[in-house]
């Protein structure tokens, strides 16, 4: 089974306060000197799907690590719904999918076993799973299509039923925010579709999701707002507004390449509008008379 199936809307927990991320003049510098991350500052609400965009080394991962209080800001503080990360944190209220490269798969564990992972702060320290937790695994199993794969080592999977398996723990987490770090690398299209379907699932929940990408042709298929980083916030807002061709060169620079059409390649009348397509050699972007910005779906 390929598609995620419909999970049953998570009602917000009493008490719990609505999710949201505040990142105010955030400033990342690692113990080798090297600042990733200047001045940076977003805000982010309920209920939508943000991606985070920006060239490979533009700091992203960088964020996500000060989200998840992996790294120390070095100025400029991150709250989550409210509260410091530490706090956060031990309330269970972010998830937190990483990149592949950062996962080691020769490890050798069980597919639930990673699954459960996400419980774990549920638990208490003999980590004894209650009926809620297997519950929880279950569900999360068979939301994303892997509960076949259950007994399966994780380091047997493909590319895409490990990227399946960690969103899977972040479901059985039940945080209500949730950060996915390059969802779409190494996935094909169909993954990829269902991956965006439970995000939006999550986002109709109330859930708030942040997503890094480079994957530029998705972005505007899915993300609400959209965040452009280069080591600080270039734009942040809705995406109809921030994720513009002027916006993007501003961001990516000469790392993309840029086609245009139009006049004679494009029309057969002497209708003026243009086509410009922008792609880092993934899914392009493609903007229908760049003046207003029209967007046109692009199939890949
Ligand atoms: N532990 C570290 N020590 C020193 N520098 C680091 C460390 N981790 C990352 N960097 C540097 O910080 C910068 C930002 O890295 P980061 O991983 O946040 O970028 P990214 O936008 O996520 O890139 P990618 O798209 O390639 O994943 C890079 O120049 C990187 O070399």
């Amino acid at each position: 089974m390929i598609g995620f199936g419909p999970g049953p809307a998570e009602a917000r927990r009493a008490g719990d306060p609505a999710p949201g991320i505040l990142v105010r003049h955030l400033t990342v510098t690692y113990p080798n000197g090297y600042r990733a991350v200047r001045d940076a500052s977003f805000a982010l609400g309920p209920g939508t799907i943000c991606a985070l965009v920006g060239v490979n080394g533009s700091g992203k991962s960088t964020i996500f690590k000060a989200i998840m209080g992996f790294v120390r800001p070095s100025a400029g503080s991150v709250e989550l719904c409210g509260m410091p990360v530490a706090r956060a944190l031990k309330r269970n209220i972010v998830a937190y999918v990483p990149q592949s490269e950062d996962i080691d798969w020769n490890f050798p564990v069980l597919v639930e076993t990673v699954v459960m992972m996400g419980r774990y702060g549920h638990m208490n320290f003999l980590r004894i799973p209650s009926q809620a937790d297997r519950r929880a695994v279950d569900e999360a199993l068979e939301r994303v299509g892997m509960t076949a794969y259950r007994d399966r080592q994780i380091g047997e999977l493909s590319g895409g039923q490990k990227k399946r398996v960690f969103l899977a723990r972040a479901l059985a987490q039940g945080g209500r925010i949730v950060l996915l770090d390059e969802p779409f690398t190494g996935v094909d299209v169909k993954t990829e579709t269902a991956i965006i379907d439970l995000l939006r699932e999550l986002r109709d929940a109330g859930q708030l999701v942040l997503v890094s990408t480079h994957d530029l042709g998705s972005v505007p298929q899915f993300c609400d707002q959209v965040v452009l980083v280069n080591r600080t916030v270039l734009a942040a807002g809705p995406t109809a507004q921030t994720f513009t061709q002027r916006n993007l060169e501003l961001a990516f620079g000469g790392v993309l390449r840029n086609f245009q059409l139009g006049g004679a390649d494009l029309h057969s009348d002497d209708d003026q509008r243009r086509l410009t397509v922008i792609t880092d050699d993934e899914q392009p972007l493609v903007f229908y008379d760049a003046r207003h910005n029209q967007r046109q779906d692009q199939e890949s």
